[in-house]
């Protein structure tokens, strides 16, 4: 309930007290997913797809059998989309949020792939999911530093052999985290003290259907946290947060937050 006059930024009404909540806050932590990066050009799951890749559902795609069955076809998907990442800039979402930084703590526990909050300044960032830019030996696990010979083939064609691993020889794999894996224990840690320290919680651009993450906003309600969603359109999260903004993240962020 929203008792006092909301902040109106051009047509979208943040009410007063998450404006209050974040004033008073010393330790944001703000949880993202691909609508962080809509407004950077960055198609989240949900989009349809359009072009080459529009036909492959990614919880098809992003699956160790997907990969099992056909490592060209995952390398080539996950080389186009680093590529769109390289081309793409962060957006007004991401700039202010790295802005903050500057006067409180702020931890960003995101289930991204890209690298545009760390394009944007921000520091204190934890992949949950992985990342596009840490490729790494399927069989070894060492981080792959080569640069893929040809990323623009990844554009025209459908299937790209990924590389061999220098040490064993054995395929380099994408460094993200696929449907049926594990996450990352020292991102999870990261992410699960984040959590902890908040004295407010930011939801930004998920539809909070994938799990364990989505756990973390919930367990910072149970603990009484604020917790405050920016979404254009209502999420799985939507009923239990304490405020849910209808706003994009590069419009609603500069808002609260200047
Ligand atoms: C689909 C879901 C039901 N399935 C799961 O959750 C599964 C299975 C499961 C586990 N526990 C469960 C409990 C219940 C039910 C299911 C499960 N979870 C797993 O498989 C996890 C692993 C999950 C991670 C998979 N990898 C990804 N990504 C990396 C790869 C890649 O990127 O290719 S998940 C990927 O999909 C998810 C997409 O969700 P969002 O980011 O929210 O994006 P979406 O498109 O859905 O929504 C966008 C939102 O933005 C909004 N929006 C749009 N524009 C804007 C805008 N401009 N501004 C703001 N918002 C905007 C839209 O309105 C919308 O709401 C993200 O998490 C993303 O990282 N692993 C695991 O459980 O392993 C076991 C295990 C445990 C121990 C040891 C061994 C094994
Ligand atoms: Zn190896």
């Amino acid at each position: 309930t929203d008792d006092t006059v909301p902040r109106h930024e051009g047509d979208i009404a943040i009410p007063a007290a998450a404006v209050e909540a974040v004033r008073r806050a010393e330790v944001i932590t703000v949880f993202t997913g691909a609508g962080m990066s809509a407004d950077s050009g960055i198609a989240t799951f949900r989009d349809t797809e359009t072009g080459l890749w529009a036909r492959f559902d990614p919880t098809e795609i992003a699956t160790p059998a997907a990969w099992d069955n056909d490592p060209g076809l995952v390398w080539a998907w996950y080389q186009w989309r680093a590529r769109l990442v390289c081309d793409a800039e962060p957006n007004a979402g991401h700039r202010a949020l790295a802005s903050l930084e500057r006067d409180r703590g702020v931890f960003v526990v995101t289930q991204n792939v890209d690298d545009l909050h760390e394009r944007a300044g921000s520091t204190a960032v934890s992949h949950l999911h992985g990342s596009l830019f840490a490729p790494r030996c399927s069989n070894c696990g060492r981080l792959y530093q080569g640069t893929d010979a040809d990323p623009e083939r990844a554009v025209q064609e459908l299937r790209v052999e990924p590389p061999s691993c220098p040490i064993c020889l054995s395929p380099v794999r994408p460094g993200v985290v696929w449907f049926g894996e594990g996450l990352p224990a020292g991102e999870w840690q990261a992410a699960e003290n984040a959590f902890a320290f908040a004295d407010v919680v930011l939801v930004v651009g998920t539809s909070g259907v994938v799990y364990p993450a989505a756990a973390l906003p919930e367990q910072a309600l149970d603990r009484g946290v604020p917790v405050i969603e920016f979404n254009p359109e209502p999420s799985a999260l939507s009923r239990f947060v304490t405020h849910s903004v209808r706003a994009s993240a590069g419009v609603g962020l500069p808002a609260l937050l200047e």
